[in-house]
Formats: structure tokens, C-alpha cells, sequence
């Protein structure tokens, strides 16, 4: 008996409860959680049942509730579990529960500063070997640090938002100079993006036991990227124009703590990083992901395969003592597994367009205008069954010329 009446196999039970930000036609957005296939307004609910914080669920974002603290979570967690399990609550509940095909779903944190990592061993080697055939395909560093670069906050949108393709300069290593017009090699990053929350002070560290107390939860994410544009632009410092065009993310996030049961050990790390990013709770997770095409799913890239921890990468991101804001995102890096079907980018997945994948009857390279992108993960929940996180959806429109 609940106040809720729940499909047994929804991915959207009491285990997971995920947060975002939705509207209905007549009111503002507002923090709602996802209760299968339905949304519960938390802030008149949390106000009936005279929750002190109930007004962080009136506003357009989720940063301040995050702002409230990692003990704040975890109560509003127990009492949000409490009350959808209590029968006596089902008249409050029903009141404020909206279909999901009802409500529009928008940006669920204001963010902060957006960070990218590179944390595939599978990724890196394969895009190693494409970009830099001559060289080795790891770099010297690859190993010792979590590589990543700073992205560009203010274009990471939601879910279901077109991807205009970008225009830039692309050379191919033969081309005589660069020409300059709609990208060419349009692809996609499959990734998993970790949602930061508790300012801390600049030359503050954030070490790697910390992770807990500074992350709130996950987001799907696509990192779109323009191949031909990245390639000529980024030496010596990095990627720029090339990404920075529009990252997708799932509209809910799911908290760490519904993640608990698909906690996995990292495959082994050798050598051994420098003390600041050994610890006694280095967390991998065993997210299946799926990354589908135009109806067709073409890869299904393991999170459980990633090499680095998320709680290193937030221990390197802080070890210089830069400070984290609530709202800042940072990304794990395309999640590609050992096999070519596993692998999260169509520049891995179709070896730079020589090999092109199959989609219903018609064949790809690289995304076409019109393509829409779909990633989805599952887990295993704390109740045994799996939870999903949201799914990041995208759809490619004409550059504007
Ligand atoms: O190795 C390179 O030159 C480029 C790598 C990427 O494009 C990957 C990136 O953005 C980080 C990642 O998603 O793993
Ligand atoms: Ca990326
Ligand atoms: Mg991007």
C-alpha cells in the first residue's frame, strides 16, 4: 500500500525519484520529482506537510535546494520516501501529481561552470589513433591525471532542444587552407555528467572522500561535437568552437543515492595516480548505456569500463585550489567500451566515417540534418530492479546560413 500507484517494473519508483524542473500551461517552472510517469510539485506539498525549506521548490531551478547541503538531501529524501508510502498521504499526493505528458520539462540547474573530462581508456585510444596515427595513441599524461578542459556553461541546454549544426573553419590535413562553412562531421559524446553542489573557497580542495558531500547526482549527457572544426582548432589548447555550439542534457537528475546498488570497483589503475587521487571510496557505476540513431539503437557504450573515478576527477578539478560554485556540471568524457558497438561518439563508432553504420535503410557517417539522437542508461536500483536515468534527446536542424 502506497499513495501512489506504481507499474512493479517502473523504472521511476520509490528507489530512485529523480528531480527536475517542469511547467504546467497556466504556472511557472517550478522542482518537481518524477514518480513514474508522473510529476509530484514539491513545494505545495512540502508545505502542507510544514517543510521548512518548502520554498527552494517554488523556483525555476534546482540550485537552491542543492545549495541547502548534502544532510538537507538526504532528510528531504527520507520524507519525500515517507510520504509516497503512506497510504493516508494519497489525497495530498494525487492533488499535486501531473501526468509527464502534460507538463514541459526545462533546464534543471542553473549552471554554474561546465567542465569536460576525458576518462575512457577505450575513448582516448581510439581517438588517439584517428587524430594522431603518428603518435602514440595515449598521451605521456593520459594515465597519471583525469584530462579535461573548461566547456562553455551557458549553451549546455535540455533535452529535447534542436542542435542547430554549427559553422567554423575546417582544414583537412591535405587542403591547401581552410575553408570555412556548416560542419561536415557533426557526431555526438554518449556521457555521464555529475551535478556539483556547497560552494567552497578558493584554495580549498575537494578531495577524493568528499565526492559525496559535493555531488548531488547524475545527468545523462551529449556533448555534441564538430569533428572537422575540432581537428583544425584544437592544438595547442584544446577543444573550443568545435563543442562549445550546444551540450544536451537529461531533463532529471538522479541523486547519488539511488545510484548506490550500481556502485562498481574501477578496472585496475597502473601505475598508481599520486596520493591526492587515491582513496578508500574511488565509486565506478555500472550504468548500461544505449545510444540510438534515428530509431535505431547502433551502440551501447558500458560506464562500468570508465578508468577514472568521478571522485577523482572532482579531486583533480579542485587540487589547485579552484573553487566550486553550486551549478557547476562536470562530464565524465564519451563512454566507450572495448568493442566497436560499445563505443559512444560516431567517430569511433564508424572509424571516422570510413565505416559507416547502418540505420534503418539508410546509412551514416556522421549526423545528417534532420537526425535525432537519443541516449538512454539504466542501473540496477536499491530495490533490485533497474532504474533509468532521463533520457537526452536531440535533433539536428539546417545551420543558419
Ligand atoms: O583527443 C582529442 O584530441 C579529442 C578528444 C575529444 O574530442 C574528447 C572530448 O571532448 C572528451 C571526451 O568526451 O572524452
Ligand atoms: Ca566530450
Ligand atoms: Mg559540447
Amino acid at each position: 500500500m502506497s499513495a501512489v500507484d506504481l507499474p512493479a517494473d517502473t523504472a521511476y519508483g520509490l528507489d530512485h525519484l529523480p528531480f527536475g524542473v517542469f511547467s504546467t500551461e497556466d504556472e511557472a517552472p517550478r522542482v518537481g520529482v518524477r514518480v513514474g510517469d508522473h510529476v509530484l510539485d514539491l513545494a505545495p506539498v512540502a508545505a502542507a506537510d510544514g517543510i521548512d525549506s518548502a520554498p527552494v521548490f517554488a523556483e525555476p531551478t534546482l540550485n537552491p535546494f542543492l545549495g541547502l547541503g548534502r544532510a538537507h538531501w538526504e532528510a528531504l529524501r527520507a520524507w519525500l520516501v515517507d510520504l509516497l508510502t503512506q497510504e493516508a498521504n494519497a489525497e495530498l499526493v494525487g492533488q499535486h501529481l501531473h501526468p509527464l505528458a502534460e507538463v514541459r520539462l526545462h533546464l534543471p540547474i542553473e549552471v554554474a561552470d561546465y567542465v569536460d573530462f576525458y576518462a575512457s581508456e577505450h575513448h582516448a585510444t581510439n581517438v588517439g589513433r584517428i587524430f594522431r596515427p603518428d603518435g602514440a595513441a595515449l598521451t605521456p599524461n593520459w594515465k597519471h591525471l583525469p584530462i579535461g578542459y573548461h566547456g562553455r556553461a551557458g549553451t549546455v541546454v535540455v533535452s529535447g532542444t534542436d542542435v542547430v549544426r554549427p559553422q567554423g573553419q575546417r582544414k583537412a590535413p591535405d587542403d591547401a587552407a581552410p575553408t570555412f562553412g556548416p560542419s561536415v562531421r557533426l557526431d555526438i559524446e554518449a556521457e555521464v555528467g555529475f551535478v556539483v553542489a556547497g560552494a567552497t573557497r578558493l584554495g580549498e580542495q575537494v578531495g577524493v572522500d568528499s565526492f559525496a558531500d559535493h555531488v548531488f547526482g547524475v545527468v545523462l549527457l551529449n556533448d555534441w561535437s564538430a569533428r572537422d572544426v575540432q581537428a583544425w582548432e584544437y592544438v595547442p589548447l584544446g577543444p573550443f568552437l568545435g563543442k562549445s555550439f550546444a551540450t544536451s542534457v537529461s531533463a532529471w537528475v538522479t541523486p547519488l543515492q539511488a545510484l548506490r546498488a550500481a556502485r562498481v570497483p574501477l578496472p585496475e589503475q597502473d601505475p598508481t595516480p599520486l596520493p591526492y587521487l587515491l582513496g578508500d571510496d574511488l565509486p565506478g557505476y555500472d550504468l548500461a548505456i544505449e545510444v540510438e540513431l534515428n530509431g535505431t539503437v547502433v551502440s551501447r557504450p558500458p560506464f562500468a569500463s570508465m578508468y577514472w573515478s568521478p571522485a577523482q576527477m572532482l579531486a583533480h578539478l579542485t587540487v589547485n585550489g579552484a573553487s566550486l560554485r553550486t551549478g557547476d556540471l562536470f562530464a565524465s568524457g564519451t563512454v566507450s567500451g572495448p568493442e566497436r558497438d560499445q563505443t559512444g561518439s560516431l567517430l569511433e563508432r564508424t572509424w571516422n566515417g570510413t565505416e559507416p553504420v547502418t540505420v534503418g535503410d539508410q546509412e551514416r557517417g556522421f549526423l545528417q540534418d534532420g537526425d535525432t539522437v537519443v541516449l538512454r542508461a539504466t542501473a540496477t536500483g536499491t530495490g533490485g530492479g533497474r532504474i533509468a536515468l532521463g533520457e537526452v534527446t536531440g535533433t539536428i536542424r539546417p545551420a543558419t546560413t
